[in-house]
């Protein structure tokens, strides 16, 4: 895929001294068959699958409006992680004198959260914003779905790409004879046989579980359980405890009506989000002000990079009070869009106010 117009030199990052003490190389070891999961085991990923991606609770009053609960828990959690929007000009004077790098999630963040992850579509309008924002500040996406696939939905090709958690990430460069050489970086290539072999094995085990999907991130493999009966998620928790015992290099994470299985490497979208600030030459906090923008647990790996490195903000995407390393919070795509827009307006007014054209 060409992420830039043109047709673009395809380069290997390779592993430096620095980057393979954070990324060792692994070799593939497969176990063998599967076993039976203990009861314990599968009782304890059901809990975990049930709280993962909550509606929002209804307690409804009599007249059938929403209870007044409701709106004061999430006010109170607001309380700890307020409102991007209503916090705007506070974080704009963190900005003052420094660039801002935005870092954006897709699903759940640009794109609402539907039935079928295939046609979780972008809006023309949240396109625009995103354009419009990448205009005036570096923007990337960080996703966890394949980087070919994230691409397809945002078709923007003026961003950074880093798709399968961070794993494949690809950023390009105008050399100085003004080729363009995209220079890509794959922390756990070798895992890519492994990937596809766990692809296969999970389309054929779970092909029996009605509304159970499996899907090819690259470097990960999701398995949505969102429409899969809830007396039939045991089955969806076997199978793919048996792939985490038959792959030990492999571990299984938790998203929102998903379990995803993915390489055992030191990696994720937190890594990759310091990756893309040094190979872009923002890792200065002095000078760059990281935005993160997520909805969902692996985001806030990166949220927790922003926090320890003490530079830049999370801000989480929940309509519902979370646990969470972000700093602020938008309640859902419509109010990211908000956001966006507002940053174009802030840079508009602040170039108009330097003079510039
Ligand atoms: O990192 P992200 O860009 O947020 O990707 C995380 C996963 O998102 C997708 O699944 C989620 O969205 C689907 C569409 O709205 C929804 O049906 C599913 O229940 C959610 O978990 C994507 O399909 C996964 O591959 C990504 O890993």
């Amino acid at each position: 895929m060409d992420v830039k117009k043109g047709c673009p030199v395809v380069t290997e990052i390779p592993y430096t001294a620095e980057l393979s003490a954070i990324v060792p190389r692994r070799k593939m070891v497969k176990s063998p068959v599967p076993t039976k999961v203990d009861d314990a085991i599968v009782n304890g990923w059901i809990e975990a699958m049930r709280c993962s991606s909550p509606p929002r609770k209804k307690k409804n009053g009599p007249d059938h409006s929403p209870s007044i609960d409701v709106d004061c828990e999430f006010r109170s959690w607001q309380a700890k992680c307020p409102s991007a929007l209503t916090s705007f000009d506070k974080i704009m004077m963190h900005a003052e004198g420094r660039k801002i790098a935005l870092f954006l999630d897709y699903d759940g963040t640009l794109s609402h959260i539907v039935d079928d992850p295939d046609k979780a579509v972008m809006t023309k309008k949240m396109r625009a914003a995103v354009k419009d924002v990448a205009k005036f500040f570096p923007t990337a996406i960080v996703s966890g779905r394949s980087r070919d696939k994230v691409f397809e939905f945002v078709k923007l090709t003026e961003l950074y790409y880093a798709g399968s958690h961070g794993m494949d990430i690809m950023v390009p460069e105008i050399g100085s004879t003004n080729k363009k050489v995209d220079h890509l970086f794959q922390p756990a290539s070798e895992f890519l046989p492994m990937m596809d072999e766990v692809f296969r094995s999970l389309i054929e085990s779970t092909k029996g579980i009605e509304g159970c999907k499996v899907e090819n991130n690259k470097f990960c493999v999701s398995v949505h359980y969102r429409n899969v009966d809830e007396k039939d998620w045991n089955l969806v928790v076997q199978y793919v405890n048996n792939v985490a015992k038959a792959y030990p290099k492999l571990r299984v994470t938790h998203g929102r009506k998903v379990l995803e299985i993915r390489p055992l490497i030191d990696w994720d979208k937190g890594k990759a989000v310091e990756f893309l600030l040094n190979s872009l030459g923002l890792i200065n906090s002095e000078t760059v002000l990281p935005i993160y923008i997520g909805d969902d647990r692996t985001d806030e790996d990166a949220f927790k990079v922003l926090k320890k490195r003490n530079c830049g903000y999370g801000i989480l995407v929940s309509s519902v009070p979370k646990e969470t390393d972000a700093v602020f919070s938008l309640k859902d795509p419509s109010e990211v869009m908000a956001f966006l827009r507002l940053l174009v307006r802030y840079k508009k007014r602040q170039s108009l106010n330097n003079g510039e054209n």
